[in-house]
């Protein structure tokens, strides 16, 4: 019997990622087995650090955050699965949604008027930013870590910058704080995904990417070639003319030079997909660098619409008449 597989996540313990990893555990177990992996699930300060984790093989899979429905991608996250020691080493091999609702959370018997500095992480700040200008609009923001790590912080009172937290209503109950003020969020219905990134090969030397399911979903990093006009409609061309639609198209800036950007796009379909299959071998012979970071099940599970002319057996039939005429 092959060892349990073992994850970490960015944490510490009550962050959102947290509680998407939790929800992975759930769907992939039942209830008991499911709380016995999260327990033993590994925290880690940063998402750098999380999948440095993984990539040197301390756990199999980590959970990182990549986008939220108010403040768009994760750059960090992003970036770091960007970098040159992820490509071909690291695949993101599942995908989690977590609805996003934060609380003021303060030290027992803290009061409103003496907080002057509230802690949080940077793509958390922005979500509350409405409720911060009409409820404390004095109270200066002090990045932290993680939306967790602000609230561990005020436990262990190491910290004088502030006094209160914008965190996730586990993080207060886990840190043993008083919650001030509930739903403090200005968007009703904020949502973030997360990932579950595993090395792209397991312990067996297999392959990580997991079997299509009907409901996938790809995510590349493409580089255009410099000065070449239309650049970036030659690559959206290769999607476009095999039917693959695009979910999430962003631009990150390649630390190159001024102006050089790469750009972070999903996709619908699986890379056994023979349509996008054929729009990578498009991809890369028309940009200057494709990198694959995974195909795996879509949170959803919105079937891909596939129009009759991009089916694999439209694709393996052009084949075979191609075949037949060589
Ligand atoms: O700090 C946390 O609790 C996280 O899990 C990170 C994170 C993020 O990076 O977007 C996750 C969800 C919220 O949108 C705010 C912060």
């Amino acid at each position: 019997m092959s060892a349990r597989e073992t994850f970490g996540y960015f944490g510490p313990e009550g962050t959102f990622t947290q509680a998407a990893l939790g929800q992975w555990h759930h769907q992939h177990n039942d209830a008991e087995a499911a709380e016995a992996l999260l327990a033993e699930s590994v925290p880690y300060a940063t998402v750098p650090a999380a999948l440095d984790a993984v990539r040197e093989g301390e756990v199999d899979a980590v959970m990182v955050p990549i986008e939220n429905s108010v403040e768009g991608g994760v750059s960090s996250t992003l970036d770091a699965l960007n970098s040159e020691h992820s490509e071909g080493t690291l695949r993101l091999v599942g995908e989690v949604l977590v609805p996003i609702t934060f609380v003021l959370a303060v030290r027992p018997g803290t009061r409103e008027d003496a907080i002057t500095g509230v802690g949080s992480h940077s793509h958390a700040w922005p979500q509350v930013r409405g409720w911060m200008a009409k409820n404390l609009p004095g109270a200066t923001y002090v990045p932290t870590l993680s939306t967790a790590a602000a609230a561990q912080g005020l436990a262990r009172g190491e910290v004088g910058q502030y006094q209160a937290a914008v965190c996730a209503p586990m993080a207060a109950q886990v840190f043993g704080l008083e919650t001030l003020a509930t739903d403090i969020g200005d968007n009703v219905g904020a949502v973030t995904r997360f990932v579950l990134v595993k090395r792209a090969r397991g312990r067996d030397g297999g392959s990580s990417t997991p079997e299509p399911t009907g409901h996938d979903k790809t995510t590349l990093v493409l580089y255009q070639h410099d000065d070449r006009p239309g650049g970036l409609l030659e690559l959206l061309e290769q999607l476009a003319t095999r039917g693959i639609s695009m979910t999430r198209l962003e631009s990150r800036p390649t630390g190159a030079a001024m102006g050089s950007y790469c750009f972070s796009i999903d996709v619908d379909g699986h890379v056994a997909d023979e349509r996008v299959g054929e729009a990578l071998m498009g991809l890369q012979r028309v940009a200057a660098q494709v990198r694959f970071l995974g195909s795996y099940a879509r949170a959803d599970r919105r079937p891909v619409d596939v129009r009759p002319d991009a089916s694999d057996e439209a694709y393996v039939a052009a084949q075979e008449w191609l075949d037949s005429l060589r």
